[in-house]
């Protein structure tokens, strides 16, 4: 059997219906997060597993405001929107004719990955309306796809989400499906610090790394966290630490900020680096990295 896995970039203005659209598709199939977490490339809005496929669907923040509240870092986003995703869906909603920032537009109609365009609400139109809509957004994105849909109620949004599966390339899952959907929390604590690991060290050390919470516990104000990074070398694990400790502090600092603004709480967050020479031979661990799938 064939696996498919990919990511989906959902943009449109506020409010067109983003939200509802995920909580539609996870009406539709097995499992999903939807959550707030920051990845390097996109922020994750949910992650829809089935069987045969993996659908990551993230939004690109800040897209669509004007280029002056931009900050320069956003511009890697923006680009990352057009660049990396397999499919970028583009959602409008009925009774929308234009997309504001022009530089943005031209993007959409220029991207060489498939375009899908979701023209939201249609429940609030009648045949006529429809008709013009459809039109209209054809003639302005003609390299879209369009699909009218109602998120709200659910017309035609399966037939969205088999579209973008079909348009995902072979691949095995980016995310271990089953720590998904047992422990999402500690996932994205794990791939919060693992980001940050990325950051701030070369890159033959994020790939040597993997990052395991085994601990999380909530209370009324605080979340305690904690965490092991393993390494497979003595000398990775100094590298790790740094001088009297200053690196690691660091990516513990960086980290529970963004957790802290994930959760909503604070956080409590305890790291240790651990040498563990065989944990590449380990087929669980492996997985993590997306190697050795089915
Ligand atoms: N009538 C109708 N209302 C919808 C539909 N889809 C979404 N809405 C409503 O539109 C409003 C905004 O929907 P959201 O899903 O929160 O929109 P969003 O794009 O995620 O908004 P932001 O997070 O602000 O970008 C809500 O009140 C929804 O109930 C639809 O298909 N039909």
């Amino acid at each position: 059997m064939n696996h498919k896995a990919g990511f989906v970039n959902i943009i449109g203005n506020p409010n067109v219906g983003k939200s509802t659209l995920m909580n539609a598709f996870v009406g539709e199939k097995l499992s999903i997060i939807t959550s707030k977490a920051q990845t390097t490339r996109h922020r994750i809005l949910g992650i829809v597993n089935g069987d045969d496929f993996q659908v990551i669907l993230s939004d690109t923040p800040g897209i669509i405001k004007p280029a002056y509240e931009l900050q320069s870092s956003m511009m890697d986003f923006v680009k990352s929107a057009f660049e990396d995703a397999d499919v970028l869906v583009y959602m409008v909603e009925i009774g929308e004719t234009e997309l504001k920032d022009e530089a943005f537009f031209n993007k959409i109609t220029a991207a060489k990955i498939p375009v899908l365009l979701l023209l939201n609400k249609i429940d609030k139109s009648d045949q006529e309306q429809l008709e013009a809509q459809v039109g209209l957004w054809s003639s302005k994105v003609p390299n879209a796809e369009i699909f009218p849909i109602s998120a709200l109620e659910g017309f035609n949004v399966s037939e969205v989400f088999n579209r973008i599966i079909e348009l995902l390339p072979d691949s095995p899952p980016f995310y271990p499906k089953d720590q998904l959907t047992d422990k999402p929390e500690r996932f994205f604590i794990n791939e919060t610090i693992r980001e940050k690991i990325l950051l701030h060290y070369k890159k033959e050390i994020p790939y040597a790394v993997e990052v395991d919470t085994e601990e999380f516990f909530e209370e009324e104000q605080i979340i305690r966290v904690r965490s092991v990074i393993m390494v497979e070398r003595e000398t990775q694990k100094g590298i790790i630490i740094g001088h009297k400790g200053s690196a690691l502090k660091r990516v513990g600092v960086e980290a529970r900020k963004d957790l802290e603004k994930f959760f909503g709480k604070q956080i409590h967050l305890e790291l240790y680096v651990k040498v563990n020479k065989n944990w590449r031979s380990n087929a669980n661990q492996l997985r993590r990295f997306g190697y050795n799938q089915k």
